[in-house]
């Protein structure tokens, strides 16, 4: 789905937490230089006035999702909720929708900040800005118990061409399977619940997305015949791929970005980054320096 076809209004009847209303408490504002100016306006400004800020989520469990208690939690929504609390805001309200839709609904308007452990990408820079980088995240596959057609990454399945690859819609993994040539034989789901029935209802042969991601599924349907391929790093067009997910935000919201950076820089610095996302089952194999200038560059042409 493109920017120029999604409304506000389409987009907010298909969302499933539009409603939902978080509390979280509220700490000493962080001083943030409010005199640069926005060409989209004052977004962080506005956001303190009206007390709350509006999260876009794709529901994806550990990286942001709405859980049993109705309360929105994940990495990057818990990162969220501090530092937002820290830029004076006491509200988060999750905004959630499919993978594929985060970037035009961020574009929109229909939320103000993606927090969904979003890879950063070359081609995604083009639509939105980035913070520096939370995390870092190999790839997996999902494959029936016994893994019957043998395929541990996805240069397998090129290699073997009877098997269909199973994608999350909008994903970084799409495009790793589009450069790979598999189009023809991808199936696409539009969450990784939908993914994970569509390997048992042989709709397609493995699923490929973070193995942090297909971890967390499988570990909610421990009795399904599901095992999960060895994590590796995919090499797409002569480069290692390790997937390095961040905040997103509107282009024209580049000090409401950089307020952001600064504080999730600082949490990174003292140690408060790595605390936060471990109970998601993040270690130190998945801290990274990388910058968001050194990510978005496209090495590529
Ligand atoms: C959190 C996440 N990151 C990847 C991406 O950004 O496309 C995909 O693996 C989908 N889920």
């Amino acid at each position: 789905m493109c920017a120029e076809h999604v409304t506000r209004r389409n987009f907010l009847r298909g969302t499933a937490g539009g409603a939902l209303a978080v509390a979280i408490g509220v700490s000493a504002c962080a001083p943030v230089d409010l005199t640069a100016q926005d060409a989209g306006g004052d977004l962080l400004s506005r956001i303190r006035d009206r007390g709350e800020v509006n999260i876009g989520i794709a529901n994806e469990s550990p990286y942001g999702f709405v859980d049993s208690a109705g309360r929105i939690t994940g990495e990057a929504p818990e990162l969220a909720r501090i530092i937002f609390q820290r830029l004076g805001v006491e509200r988060m309200n999750p905004r959630v929708t499919d993978f594929g839709s985060l970037i035009p609904a961020l574009q929109v308007g229909v939320f103000d900040v993606i927090a969904a452990g979003m890879f950063i990408t070359p081609a995604r820079c083009k639509q939105i800005l980035f913070s520096d980088p939370e995390y870092q995240a190999p790839q997996t596959l999902l494959v029936p118990k016994g893994n019957p057609k043998g395929v541990n990454t996805l240069d397998d399945i090129v290699a073997k061409k009877d098997v269909r690859v199973g994608l999350l819609t909008g994903s970084a993994e799409t495009t790793y399977a589009d450069a790979l040539g598999l189009k023809d034989r991808s199936v696409i789901f539009d969450s990784v619940f939908s993914g994970l029935d569509g390997i048992l209802a042989n709709r397609a042969d493995a699923f490929a997305l973070t193995t942090i991601s297909l971890r967390d599924a499988v570990s909610k349907r421990p009795d399904a015949p599901l095992e999960l391929t060895p994590a590796y790093v995919p090499i797409i067009e002569g480069e290692q791929k390790l997937g390095c997910g961040a905040f997103g935000f509107r282009r024209d919201q580049r000090v409401f970005r950089d307020a952001f950076n600064a504080e999730l820089n600082r949490m990174r610095a003292n140690g408060e980054l790595l605390a936060t996302v471990r109970p998601f089952g993040f270690t130190e194999s998945e801290m990274t320096k990388l910058t968001v200038a050194e990510l978005c560059t496209d090495t590529s042409s």
